[in-house]
């Protein structure tokens, strides 16, 4: 059985506590060395290079002629997937569809800024966006659903997912059944750093897209960052982390269930339960292993990996408010907070992606069905990015309106400022001279 790591965090030093706070993606040059010859191939090559990684990279039986996922898979694909698979996806998708049309931005304000002006915002969809749902470490329809529903209720009007087929050259069946559902028709089979080339470029199959969204592993976070001069690659999203935060009211073997939660994802996933309870941190190691117990063998090595090594474990503070002051230095992409009085520590976190307030709140069930998304930033990015949402699917233009009896004040104070900044034209527009080609008044 794997020894997990465990902190006692006031006994170490600041370099060690600047090392607690790194992740897998910390550094990404390795990867970005690797994919930047996918990336050109991919330019270079369209259709070719793609079914050609999909070979070589996720043994995948895909040619170029099967590059796009047909009707006919679609329909397969409701055969596949259980009545009662499909029924929690439709629950989702329902919730995922609520919580996002009530963030959906009004189309346009516009406030009176003096007498007679007028200033507001409109928003309009982005005309194309690639959804990128992973595949490998586990197959992700939940993240079908995070991702489509938004840019439907944005009303993206080209969307398409691209996702790595599997050795059979098929698409997960219940991400197709997701993307139907959730109200999204075209499908790629691309996944990895080739993908987001793809999607940056266009091949010959697979259309160019202003932006693309969606998590993945570092070879795709790579891959984003190469090529974000070319495409929007949106909020970084790389490998899943989580910190459970538990106070001395809740049981450790409680806490113990919900730090594998993200810590099975894969072996560079990050996972932490922080306490100031001696007694919490020792409940929990002490229930690892029969929690263990009762998981795959897969998920037993990549959990046990993360919690043994140095990206996850056990961190014992010394009081709440060191844990506080870990958890805001870390900006997590989840937290839980374990307690029977949650609310009570709501205000002194201020830097998470996502917080789940309660014993009753795992991550699990965000992840999949509660509403809010759970495409979210990670490597501490929870300090400048929130979560995916329906605002990442839109762009913002700004409205002004200046009416005829407003527009003196206006132009005395502009012609100031452009006089000052020296620049001739902007002063000679709000000048007498404009005063001879405008309507005259009265
Ligand atoms: N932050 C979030 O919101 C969020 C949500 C869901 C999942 N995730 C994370 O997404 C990740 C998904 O990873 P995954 O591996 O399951 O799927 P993935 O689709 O992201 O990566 C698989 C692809 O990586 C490429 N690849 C693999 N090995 C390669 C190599 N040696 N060289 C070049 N390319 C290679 C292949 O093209 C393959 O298709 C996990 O880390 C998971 O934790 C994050
Ligand atoms: N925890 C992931 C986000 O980091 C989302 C997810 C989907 N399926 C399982 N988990
Ligand atoms: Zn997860």
């Amino acid at each position: 059985m794997a020894k997990v790591t465990f902190h006692d965090y006031s006994t170490l030093s600041p370099e060690e506590k600047r090392a607690l706070l790194r992740r897998s993606e910390t550094d990404l040059s390795g990867f970005m060395e690797k994919v930047t010859p996918i990336l050109e191939a991919v330019r270079l090559e369209g259709d070719r290079a793609v079914a050609r990684f999909g070979r070589e990279l996720d043994k995948a039986d895909v040619t170029e002629a099967t590059i796009k996922v047909t009707e006919a898979e679609f329909d397969e694909a409701f055969t596949l997937v259980g009545a009662d698979v499909i029924e929690a996806i439709t629950f989702g998708i329902d919730n995922i569809r609520h919580f996002h049309e009530e963030q959906k931005p009004e189309a346009m304000w516009l406030k009176e800024i003096k007498p007679g002006a007028f200033a507001g915002d409109r928003f309009t969809p982005i005309k194309s966006v690639a959804l990128y749902v992973p595949r490998g470490k586990g197959s992700f329809p939940s993240v079908t659903m995070m991702t489509s529903v938004p840019a439907v209720v944005a009303g993206v009007p080209e969307l398409a997912i691209v996702t790595p087929p599997a050795p059979d050259g098929r698409v997960d069946a219940a991400t197709l059944v997701a993307a139907r559902l959730a109200g999204v028709e075209t499908v790629y089979k691309v996944g990895g750093a080739q993908a987001v080339a793809a999607v940056a470029y266009g091949t010959e199959t697979i259309k160019p897209a202003l932006k693309i969204v969606g998590p993945g592993s570092p070879w795709v976070v790579a891959a984003k960052r190469c090529l974000a001069g070319i495409i929007d690659t949106g909020l970084p999203a790389g490998p899943s982390e989580a910190i459970i935060f538990a106070d001395d009211t809740v049981h450790g073997g409680l806490a113990a269930l919900d730090l594998l939660i993200e810590a099975e994802h894969g072996p560079d996933s990050s996972a932490y339960l922080v306490t100031h309870s001696r007694r919490v941190a020792e409940e929990a190691l002490a229930a690892l292993p029969e929690h263990w117990a009762r998981m795959t063998e897969q998920r037993v090595d990549f959990s046990s990996r993360v919690l043994s090594g140095t990206c996850g474990g056990i961190i014992l503070t010394s009081s709440v408010e060191e844990s506080y002051d870990f958890v805001n230095s870390y900006a997590p992409e989840h937290l839980e907070i374990l307690s029977q009085d949650a609310f009570a520590h709501l205000g002194h976190i201020t830097e998470a992606a996502e917080i789940l307030m309660g014993p009753h709140t795992p991550v699990s069930i965000a992840n999949f069905c509660l509403g809010p998304n759970a495409v979210l930033p990670t490597s501490r990015w929870a300090r400048t990015f929130g979560p995916l949402s329906v605002t990442d699917f839109v762009k913002r233009s700004s409205i002004g309106y200046v009416t005829a009896p407003a527009y003196p004040e206006f132009a005395k104070r502009a012609h100031k400022l452009a006089e000052y900044e020296g620049f001739s034209s902007h002063a000679h527009a709000v000048s007498a001279v404009r005063d001879t080609y405008l309507p005259k008044r009265g």
